[in-house]
């Protein structure tokens, strides 16, 4: 165990399809909380309400007829926040800690009796001491909320990092950390990477020996590697040197092109990922697109415009401010090929694109002249 005094009282859920009803989970997702037992006693967030009965066993055990000093709020989400209420009902004398923006968002969610006399407020750089730990408080505005804060705990050299550096997945579930974590970063914190910046930047000052987001695993070794996934992802920068082949078709004939262009990009030497945007939720869709330096776009037109998956995985990327990559688009169509059109529409908007030119137009199913042109762009990207 990392920590004496440090426990973890998070829960798995195991049933949950679907993270803010819309990005789905294989392996469910943890919603993790602590305890730090000291002098004084400190809560670091509450769960999820479907886990709450689990939660309030844990933390009893935890805390084995001791009473809760204090609540630290690092994020009013209610898969962290939806048990403040109740442990103000269970520990009437209990502080609840949170920034400025905090209690008002803690009076849009809830309706706490003597709330004004709970309030412990915070800004940047405050200390609270609960014995011998100090609780030092970073603001992480945007970090997914305005209200996101972390907390840092110098004595044992623990960072409560909120939402970042979660990932998607309960604790029982071996998987690599990166695939699941990138698809929560993209699509959950990615359109505020300058803020995700800013606040690595602070705690850049900080030696770290344990980060305890709020999903996840507890990261308790090789540090450097997770802080600078988070460095590249943040500043959009790609993770890896490839290609994502992302196609949408009706009949299955962009399909074809599609497999045939992966081929010749692999004959290149590039390393080529292929994903069917009708087959795949559009949030791993989201995760890959970031993770590679390359892009095709290879969509059948649909009336006058692109085929609906390719049009959401483009509004999707839109708003999670995709840049800074190489980008080629293939469009398909029978009788006035549209869906060019309507890709460039969006991919004319984005940051820093190298767009790969001219627009290839297959109509209805690539033959020996489309062939040709996918080969020039094979070597082109
Ligand atoms: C509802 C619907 C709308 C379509 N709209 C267009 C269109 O606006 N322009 C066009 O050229 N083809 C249009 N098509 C035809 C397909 O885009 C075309 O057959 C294309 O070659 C299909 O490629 P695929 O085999 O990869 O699906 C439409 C097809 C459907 C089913």
């Amino acid at each position: 165990m990392w920590s004496e005094s440090i426990k973890f009282i998070g829960a798995n859920d195991h049933t949950l399809d679907l993270f803010e009803n819309q990005y789905p989970l294989e392996y469910g997702v943890s919603y993790n909380s602590y305890v730090i037992l000291d002098d004084k006693v400190a809560v670091m967030d509450t769960i999820d309400i479907r886990e709450s009965e689990a939660w309030l066993n844990t933390l009893k055990e935890e805390l084995n007829g001791r009473e809760v000093d204090y609540l630290i709020v690092s994020h009013m989400e209610p898969d962290h926040a939806a048990n403040i209420d109740t442990l103000c009902k269970l520990y009437p004398n209990m502080k609840v800690v949170g920034n400025a923006t905090t209690f008002t968002m803690i009076n849009n969610f809830f309706e706490i009796d003597g709330l004004e006399q709970k309030k412990h407020v915070v800004k940047e750089g405050d200390t609270l001491s609960l014995g011998k730990h100090t609780l030092q408080f970073y603001m992480a505005p945007m970090v997914h909320w305005p209200e996101v804060m972390m907390t840092y705990v110098p004595e044992e050299k623990v960072l409560f990092s909120a939402d970042a550096f979660g990932k998607f997945g309960t604790l029982d579930v071996e998987d690599d950390w990166a695939t699941e974590a990138r698809r929560y970063y993209f699509n959950i914190v990615g359109k505020y990477g300058m803020q995700v910046q800013t606040a690595l930047k602070k705690l850049s000052g900080l030696e770290i020996n344990v980060i305890c987001p709020l999903h996840g695993p507890i990261l308790t070794e090789n540090l450097g590697y997770y802080l600078n996934l988070y460095n590249t992802w943040s500043s959009y920068q790609p993770e890896e040197d490839g290609v994502l082949i992302a196609y949408a078709t009706i009949y299955g004939h962009t399909k074809e092109a599609a497999y045939d262009l992966k081929k010749m990009i692999e004959a290149t030497g590039q390393k080529v990922k292929i994903l069917e945007l009708n087959r795949v939720p559009v949030s791993v869709a989201i995760g890959e697109a970031f993770r590679y330096s390359k892009l095709v776009l290879m969509s059948s037109s649909y009336d006058a415009g692109v085929f609906p998956a390719m049009e959401l995985f483009l509004l999707e990327l839109s708003h999670k401010n995709f840049q800074n990559r190489k980008v080629a688009i293939v469009e398909n169509g029978s009788w006035a090929p549209s869906a060019g059109k309507t890709i460039k529409s969006y991919v004319e908007k984005w940051k820093n694109i190298d767009l790969v030119e001219p627009v290839i137009t297959i109509r209805s199913k690539a033959k020996k002249a489309d062939e040709e042109k996918l080969e020039a762009l094979a070597k082109t990207i």
